[in-house]
């Protein structure tokens, strides 16, 4: 049976911190983060994943973000080294954990840099985005641990925002959606649909239709119902202040054999 497991990570103390490099900053409310993060857990669990913890990482601020860590491609985890030099160290424990879950590792190593949330699985079709967080030679990298397992990497770039996937996500049928501003080249992708807010082209596939947004985007999310879809609509606002989206706050694993 395939696995249903998300890495998460606690918000740590030093959570307020954390980067931003296309907004401007305001104050985060920790105690409202830990209970946000508490019921985007919850919702993951709701609908049957099995949530493991990666362990904290508290001199890191933004180790919450635990999607930028890591990249899973069938049985391969892909150690990221991150474009930002503040949030390399929060790979310790990743690396043990996936172990743990039955991935090889494998690591992005210098000068590479690769942010997890620049890549963007569709099937067996994994876009990667070179910008602010990814340069070519973590392209290299990535193309050279996914492609002999049968990966199709396509680089796209990535200008207007800190990620890929602050940018596009997929639907479960496989269509890119995105705020077209912030989307560099939509003809990139094969199947694209518009969303009228940039939080609205995060989504996380909960299974099924189901998919999880932020309560930021009602309009995309009444989009996306009206074709079918059934939006869960979780709050993140203290996250999204940290340019953080309902993708970056855990990692599915769904192609693990366990
Ligand atoms: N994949 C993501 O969208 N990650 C969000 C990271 C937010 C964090 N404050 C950062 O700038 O790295």
């Amino acid at each position: 049976m395939p696995s249903k497991k998300a890495l998460v990570r606690r918000p740590g103390p030093r959570l307020a911190e954390g980067l931003v490099t296309h907004v401007a900053r305001t104050p985060v409310d920790p105690g409202k983060a830990r209970e946000q993060w508490q019921e985007y857990v919850s919702v993951l669990e709701g609908h049957g994943w099995e949530t493991v913890l990666v362990e904290p990482a508290d001199d890191c601020p933004d180790a919450v973000f635990v999607e930028d860590t890591v990249v899973v491609f069938r049985n391969v985890a892909l150690i990221a080294r991150s474009g930002a030099g503040s949030r390399r160290a929060e790979t310790s424990g990743v690396e043990q954990t996936v172990a743990r879950l039955g991935c090889s590792v494998n690591w992005v190593w210098e000068p590479g840099t690769l942010d997890g949330g620049d890549v963007l699985k569709v099937g067996d079709t994994v876009y990667v985005g070179r910008g602010g967080r990814t340069n070519a030679a973590g392209v290299q990298q990535l193309r050279a641990a996914f492609e002999p397992l049968g990966a199709r990497v396509v680089a796209v770039p990535v200008s207007k925002v800190p990620h890929l996937k602050s940018a596009v996500t997929a639907l479960p049928d496989g269509t890119v959606i995105g705020h077209e501003p912030l989307v560099d080249h939509a003809s990139l992708f094969p199947r694209f649909l518009p969303v009228p807010e940039e939080s609205g082209a995060h989504v996380v596939l909960l299974g099924g239709n189901r998919l999880l947004m932020a309560a930021s985007a009602p309009r995309s999310a009444e989009l996306l119902a009206d074709l079918g879809h059934e939006p869960v609509l979780v709050d993140i606002s203290e996250f999204e202040k940290l340019e953080g989206c309902v993708t970056c706050l855990s990692v599915r694993l769904r192609d693990l054999y366990a």
